[in-house]
């Protein structure tokens, strides 16, 4: 069914691909001074509109999802219409790997990875997400020689690693890799096509230039940057400061393709270009990426793109990520910076979900502080989150006996939580307004929670507090967190073994405990009995806490007694700081 929607697509891709002319012409823009510019230039304020022209976006045709997203294209809000209903074809700029990823990596795939959860899963739609990953550049070559071993060498090996980084965060894969040294003879022949519509020229030294001068006011369509500023050109065989490179001449003993202007390697800009529009073709609904490749990496793609297909409007909806920064110093944690924490190490003190959890309680498009208090932070969350379900769960079970429940306002709360979830992801997958909906919905619940000593006799409602648990587990399970030792016990075997001997221990600290207490009556010989089992007790107390130092909470309640697993290092620093 989504092979048949796409295979026109994909047909007019490789038909455009193919039928791509030679041209020929003279000169050099690298990723990294203009990627530095862009990135100051969003860190600071929005590019200014040179131009004053007012940008136009055209509103696809198709089927409205009923999400409102911000598209950097507008600089606005708009809704989300898909060309294909129920089918979101997606592209999402991948890792360039030449080093292992790290935590500012992580939280825009991550936050990417729940919008991308919250379309499928809420709005019922397919996604299919083509991912480009670099795999030659400049980055990778140096690199490569200072190890003293072939870049693709050295790309393989961190392509697989930003893959299982992926993985131990729960990102989902895209429906397709697409490494950029795969597609070389397809970005040949899109820059060739580039160069036959007029919009790229050739130099003597062997390198191919986009002429931004040509796309005129169209240039600048995503950030306002405008080519018509005058600047001084240094040392380059191009004819404008803007122009930037599609093919890059290969210095000597750098690994070089053969092509019509000689050896050489792509660009940055034109492998994403090339890339999507191979798999999507001429039109394509969402394209993502942090917010440092808004420009020139998006504008360039653009430009490309739409000289390309010849078409007004190539991508629909830029999507961009805010910046994970480092607290105290505003600074986007980067390689260059060295201000970085990677995904493994963060991994053996923290867990993925614990990572999802800070992601979901900002906005995806604001620049987000890391540090320890706001780790702690949504750790606490979690948490809360996990006893709620222990406390809940024990209530269904009988073993924690409340006073009667006033259930019509716990309906009613569940009724107004799962709009305004809802609504908070329809309005641009507001993840953070959702998790605060949860989270009253929890205090609400927790507030009727409240146990008692006198045992049975109070009418119960465990349906209610049933239907909380299940929609609250959905809720975690849609944005991919998973709640509660006790769910994901069964992936490990371990655990599950782990899991049903803790079941068993505290059963029989159960049996042991009501023994010592079950003394009817106040004879001489009770009151001795007492004293003889009181060694039983405390053998019980003494279980309780020593399970406690290894995260296992334990809590009688009445003449039974439930377990949960509480984070440990969460625990040492609240008795660390006697909180
Ligand atoms: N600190 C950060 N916060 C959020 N997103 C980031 C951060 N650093 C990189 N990204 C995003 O990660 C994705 C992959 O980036 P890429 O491989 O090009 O790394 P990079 O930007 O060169 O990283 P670095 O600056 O550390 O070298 C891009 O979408 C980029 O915007
Ligand atoms: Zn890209």
């Amino acid at each position: 069914m989504l092979q048949a929607r796409l295979a026109p697509r994909l047909a007019a891709a490789s038909r455009c691909l193919r039928s791509a002319s030679w041209g020929a012409l003279p000169v050099a823009a690298g990723r990294g001074a203009g990627a530095e510019a862009g990135l100051a230039r969003s860190q600071a304020s929005p590019p200014r509109c040179c131009s004053g022209v007012r940008r136009k976006w055209i509103r696809p045709t198709g089927r409205d999802t009923g999400i409102q997203t911000y598209n950097s294209l507008s600089r606005s809000k708009e809704p989300l219409i898909l060309a294909n209903a129920g089918v979101a074809t997606w592209y999402s700029c991948g890792p360039t790997v030449y080093d292992h990823a790290h935590l500012g990596h992580a939280c825009s795939y991550v936050r990417f990875d729940i919008i991308r959860r919250i379309i499928t899963k809420v709005f019922g739609n397919q996604v299919v997400m083509a991912m480009g990953v670099t795999d030659i550049d400049d980055k990778i070559i140096k690199r490569a020689n200072e190890m003293n071993i072939s870049p693709l060498a050295l790309a393989r090996v961190y392509e697989e690693d930003f893959k299982q980084d992926m993985a131990s965060l729960k990102v989902l894969p895209p429906t397709v890799y697409m490494r950029v040294t795969e597609n070389i003879p397809q970005i040949i022949s899109f820059i060739e096509r580039i160069i036959a519509n007029g919009h790229a020229y050739a130099t003597s030294e062997g390198n191919v230039y986009f002429d931004v001068k040509s796309r005129g006011e169209r240039y600048g369509k995503l950030t306002s940057i405008h080519p018509d500023v005058q600047e001084e050109m240094v040392d380059s065989d191009k004819r404008h400061l803007k122009d930037f490179a599609l093919w890059k001449a290969a210095k000597p003993q750098e690994l070089y393709w053969a092509s019509p202007w000689g050896k050489g390697r792509p660009g940055w800009h034109i492998e994403c270009s090339t890339i999507s529009s191979t798999v999507f073709g001429s039109q394509l609904d969402i394209h993502t990426g942090g917010i440092d490749l808004a420009f020139p990496h998006h504008e360039n793609e653009i430009a490309q793109c739409e000289v390309y297909h010849q078409c007004e409007q190539w991508g629909n909806y830029f999507l961009h990520s805010g910046h994970l920064l480092i607290k105290g110093n505003q600074e986007k944690m980067s390689k260059s910076l060295k201000n970085y924490i990677t995904i493994k190490d963060f991994l053996t003190k923290n867990s993925a979900d614990e990572f999802r959890m800070f992601c979901l309680r900002s906005k995806y498009r604001s620049a987000i502080e890391f540090g320890d208090d706001s780790m702690n932070d949504s750790k606490n969350l979690l948490q809360a989150i996990t006893n709620f379900i222990s406390d809940a769960n024990a209530y269904m079970k009988g073993q924690l006996v409340c006073d009667p429940i006033k259930e019509d306002v716990l309906w009613e709360m569940l009724a107004n939580t799962k709009a305004n979830v809802k609504a908070a992801f329809a309005d641009d997958f507001d993840t953070s307004r959702a998790v605060a909906a949860i989270m009253d919905l929890i205090h609400h619940g927790n507030r009727q929670l409240k146990a008692v000593t006198k045992e049975g006799g109070s009418p119960r409602s465990p349906v209610v507090y049933g239907t909380m648990l299940s929609y609250i587990e959905d809720f975690f399970n849609t944005v991919g967190i998973s709640l509660g030792d006790r769910q994901v016990v069964p992936e490990n075997k371990n655990l599950a073994t782990l899991s049903s001997v803790i079941d068993e221990l505290v059963s029989f600290r159960v049996k042991v405990r009501n023994y010592a207490l079950a003394m009817p009556g106040a004879t001489e010989a009770v009151q001795q009995l007492l004293l003889e089992r009181e060694p039983l007790l405390q053998a019980c107390d003494n279980l309780r806490r020593d399970l406690a130092a290894f995260g296992i909470n334990v809590k009688d309640r009445g003449s039974t007694s439930t377990w949960e697993v509480v984070d440990q290092r969460r625990e040492e620093q609240r008795t660390e700081t006697g909180s």
